[in-house]
């Protein structure tokens, strides 16, 4: 039987909220949609709902469209006539931290932004990642971690509704990614903007979504809500880990990183 038949056919585990039904509106609501590039159809009638506040991690091998799906709900790649509704206040953050070198770091916190106080605003944002004391600072004597900070508080000084992270941390070493992790949740309990985090991390996943999301063959292939909070995932992580490493047809590695294939599907 398929892999991923197996896996949605599981029992509920105890740990695990079964669907809820949110009275809000969705903040993100995508309708049959479907993306090809020429005759090969990346993402094939996908049907997806995020909703206020919540915290959704997308995990697929390599190829299996999440920074398209991305792209398409940052507004950064164009789906005309497809039923699509995002907000319009939205904000991403890639892998890398994209600050232009040759303006001071506060500088780029408010990048594009209009309106008064743009230095205060954008110090607010700075002391909220830890870098309030780097606000003059140029980006090149910013260490990666430092610089990934800048970048979140870029997006969080537009206060989003859709906070889009396309492997924000996968760039970083082990311990400045644990760090990020805490950062993230406090800045999303402190903001509580939707958020849409594609991963390769399986445990990052666990350690800080509301409900993972697998995607493979241009659909959702899985998905899991985790209503645990988030310091009492010890013993889910190891169970839901084997899970979804089996759905993504890898093996677990010391530190849980997927090895996915380089440029395949
Ligand atoms: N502009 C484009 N033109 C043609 N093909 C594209 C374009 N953008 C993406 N693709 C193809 O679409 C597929 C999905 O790419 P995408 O970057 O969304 O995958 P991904 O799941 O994010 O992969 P990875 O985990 O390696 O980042 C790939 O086969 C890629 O080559």
């Amino acid at each position: 039987m398929d892999a991923r038949l197996t896996f949605l056919e599981l029992p509920e585990h105890r740990l695990y909220a079964p669907d809820e039904s949110p009275t809000e509106p969705p903040v993100v609501r995508l309708r049959d949609f479907t993306r090809a590039f020429g005759a090969n159809t990346i993402i094939d009638r996908l049907d997806l709902d995020i909703h206020p506040g919540e915290f959704v991690a997308l995990l697929g091998r390599s190829g299996s469209g999440k920074t398209t799906l991305l792209r398409t709900l940052g507004g950064l790649d164009d789906a005309p006539g497809q039923d699509v509704s995002v907000p319009s206040s939205r904000a991403v953050v890639f892998q890398d931290a994209r600050l232009l070198p040759w303006k001071r770091v506060w500088r780029n916190v408010v990048l594009g932004l209009k309106g008064e106080n743009q230095r205060e605003r954008a110090h607010d944002a700075l002391r909220e990642v830890g870098l309030g004391h780097r606000i003059d600072a140029w980006p090149l004597t910013l260490s990666g971690g430092e610089a990934q900070r800048v970048a979140l508080a870029r997006a969080l000084v537009r206060e989003p509704r859709l906070l889009l992270l396309d492997e924000p941390f996968a760039a970083l070493d082990a311990l400045t990614r644990l760090k990020m992790h805490g950062l993230v949740l406090d800045l999303w309990r402190a903001h509580r903007p939707a958020v849409l985090m594609v991963t390769h991390d399986v445990d990052e996943a666990i350690a800080l979504a509301d409900r993972i999301l697998v995607l493979d063959g241009g659909r959702i292939a899985a998905q899991e809500r985790i209503a645990l909070p988030r310091g009492e995932r010890a013993e889910l992580t190891h169970l839901l880990r084997s899970k979804l490493l089996g759905i993504l047809g890898g093996t677990a590695t010391s530190d849980a990183v997927i090895p996915f294939p380089q440029g395949g599907h």
